[in-house]
């Protein structure tokens, strides 16, 4: 870590504000100079009116020229100075602030780099680079140097306006609390709730964006997906009815700005003429008035700001004091993941009768002229029938679960289960009836309860624990600190990749469709491993139930019904184990080499 975000991590702190401010500090001169340039362009606006309305008024009166001359001048030069004090303002508060938003930026890119524990979501982590560290630069550039710059240019008036009447100044004083303080805090109050609100809810969308793009083949094959995307659609309907109401809160709060205005200019009149002073003096207070009030009520502007940049900066200042900003991320994840990725619903779900499959001389091309990825296959797995599908890489066998789960349609013959196309049965019912473990199953930024109950929403303890327990992952559970709580990370990056493959088993098994595909369920695990995992997996799967497992190991097939060899889309052999390792041909073949391979792999091991 670079010494200038070492600097940035160590600091800590209960108000995000004063953790920005801290940083803020080695630019500490640049802001100060930012924010007078910002108090004299504001000042210069306001002798401007001021000078412009004496001019107007006495002229009026047509006196000798040579009592309008310095008027005349003054506004020339207040005009111009005004232009060129902004310049350098802008000039001079962009370059402090872009200065330090550098370090926050780079403070958080090493803070996710090297953090341990749980990194936040790539979606989550996204949005926290491009809007909450800009919420910094905004709270300099848009709260603190116009707040200051109001702040002061407001004494002065005050001040100015005291040695024409000081009645009338008291009650441009009342007109600049009303404006600088009263409106700014009630805006705040109005708006704090919402605007709290928003920040998180963007974070929540763009997760559920990555994981509904990412996920979307898990969500499909366990029928999750219209919950997600309903999930998704109520944030986006909910972030865009907190935003109209902030917009119309604002619109309200700027309404009043300009009747306090109207009000506060109307009131130093009465005072001031009541007084005596002088009418064109009064004018001039008038204009002044109306000019101060306006440069008060950019309070009301950076008030509302500040609302809406709280969460981004309290993101980016936990974030930043990292043995905080540890302890702070997990209980967000753990909240997020309370709801389930992409808020998997809760209830339970009944179990569904295993229908009987039937594939009728099934071919499917993924292109016009390609080669046919399955070539008129033929199955018939009736209820409780275990099938193995092998054959080499490419040979069409994930293409075989594609077809079975709905995935894929078939270019020619027909999939059925009781009799009735694939394609009829609705798509939320189609999960329950057939589905499992899907090639490069996806494993969701949540908790291994989360993960699993998508499969089963709703499911008990002992249902996950029977079915981690088949999936050789409940002793991993149990010596997690957090237990089923545990966060595994994005994609599953703080698993083995075993143990996203037994989560992934876990999930498959917890979802008990009627007919369980299991697509290479061992891949991953080591020979022993591999040979535990697929045994208890079977004998997990209740009598009643159909399984199509896809696998390129041979060991452990000996007690299934039926095995399919493919090759390039085509049955070649078909039969048990023992009557096809019986028989020359390629399982006979590929049994040799695999069991050759697996005891130099033992005997090494061993
Ligand atoms: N989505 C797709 N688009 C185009 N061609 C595809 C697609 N999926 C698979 N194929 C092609 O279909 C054939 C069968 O692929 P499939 O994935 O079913 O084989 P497999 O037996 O499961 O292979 P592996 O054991 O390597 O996973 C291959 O030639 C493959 O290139």
């Amino acid at each position: 870590m670079s010494e200038r975000s070492e600097r940035i991590a160590g600091i800590g702190g209960p108000l995000p504000e004063l953790v920005v401010l801290r940083l803020a500090r080695p630019y500490l001169k640049r802001l100060v100079g930012a924010g007078l340039l910002a108090a004299a362009t504001e000042f210069a606006g306001l002798a401007l009116m001021a000078t412009a309305i004496w001019l107007l008024m006495t002229a009026a009166g047509q006196p000798p020229l040579d009592r309008l001359t310095v008027a005349i001048v003054a506004v020339r030069a207040l005009a111009v100075s005004r232009g060129v004090l902004r310049y350098t303002e802008r000039l001079a508060g962009h370059d402090a602030v872009l200065r330090l938003v550098t370090d926050v930026r780079a403070g958080v890119f090493d803070t996710l780099a090297t953090r341990r524990g749980n990194p936040p979501r790539s979606g989550d982590a996204l949005s926290r680079l491009v809007s909450d560290v800009e919420a910094v630069q905004d709270l300099l550039l848009r709260v603190v140097v116009p707040a200051a710059a109001a702040g002061l240019v407001s004494v002065l008036a005050v001040g100015l306006a005291a040695l024409v009447s000081p009645p009338a100044a008291l009650a441009l004083a009342a007109g600049l609390l009303v404006a600088a303080v009263a409106l700014p805090v009630l805006a705040t109050a109005l708006t704090r709730r919402a605007a709290a609100e928003v920040a998180p809810l963007r974070g929540a969308l763009a997760t559920d964006a990555v994981d509904l793009t990412h996920g979307a083949a898990d969500l499909a094959a366990f029928g999750a997906t219209s919950d997600a995307l309903a999930t998704a659609g109520r944030r986006a309907r909910r972030l865009a009815r907190l935003e109209r109401r902030l917009a119309a809160l604002g619109f309200a709060v700027d309404a009043a700005g300009v009747l306090v205005a109207g009000l506060t200019a109307g009131a130093v009149v009465y005072v001031a003429l009541g007084a005596g002073v002088d009418e064109v003096l009064v004018g001039v207070l008038a204009v002044g008035t109306l000019a101060a009030v306006e440069i008060a009520l950019a309070l009301v502007g950076a008030a509302r700001q500040w609302t809406g940049l709280r969460a981004g900066l309290a993101r980016v200042a936990h974030l930043l004091a990292a043995d905080d900003a540890g302890r702070a991320e997990t209980a967000e994840t753990a909240e997020t993941a309370e709801t389930g990725p992409s808020g998997t619903p809760a209830g339970g779900r009944s179990f569904e009768p295993t229908p009987s499959v039937r594939f009728d001389r099934v071919t499917v091309r993924y292109r016009n002229g390609a080669p046919a990825a399955l070539d008129g296959f033929d199955l018939e797995l009736p209820p409780g029938r275990r099938v193995a599908v092998v054959g080499p890489s490419g040979a069409g066998k994930s293409t075989l679960a594609a077809v079975l789960t709905g995935a894929v349609s078939p270019t020619a013959g027909r999939v059925t289960l009781d009799g009735r196309d694939v394609a009829a049965h609705p798509s939320q019912e189609l999960p329950r009836l057939v589905g499992g473990l899907l090639a490069e199953a996806y494993v969701f930024h949540a908790t291994v309860r989360d993960n699993m109950l998508l499969g089963r929403p709703g499911a008990d303890e002992d249902a996950l624990l029977t079915a981690a327990t088949a999936a050789g992952l409940s002793d991993w559970v149990r010596a997690q600190p957090d237990g089923w709580d545990t966060v595994v990370g994005e994609e599953g990056g703080q698993l083995s990749g075993g143990q996203r493959q037994r989560l992934a088993l876990a999930r498959a098994l917890l979802a008990a469709p009627g007919v369980l595909v299991l697509d290479e369920p061992t891949e991953g695990l080591d020979p022993v491993a591999a040979d535990r995992v697929l045994a208890s997996t079977l004998a997990a799967t209740p009598a009643g139930r159909s399984v199509l497992l896809i696998t390129h190991r041979l060991s452990g097939l000996a007690e299934l019904d039926e095995i399919v060899v493919l090759d390039a889309g085509r049955v070649v052999q078909r039969g048990r184990h023992a009557a096809l390792v019986a028989t020359p041909g390629w399982y006979r073949d590929q049994w040799v080499l695999q069991q050759a391979a697996e005891h130099g792999y033992l005997a090494l091991s061993g």
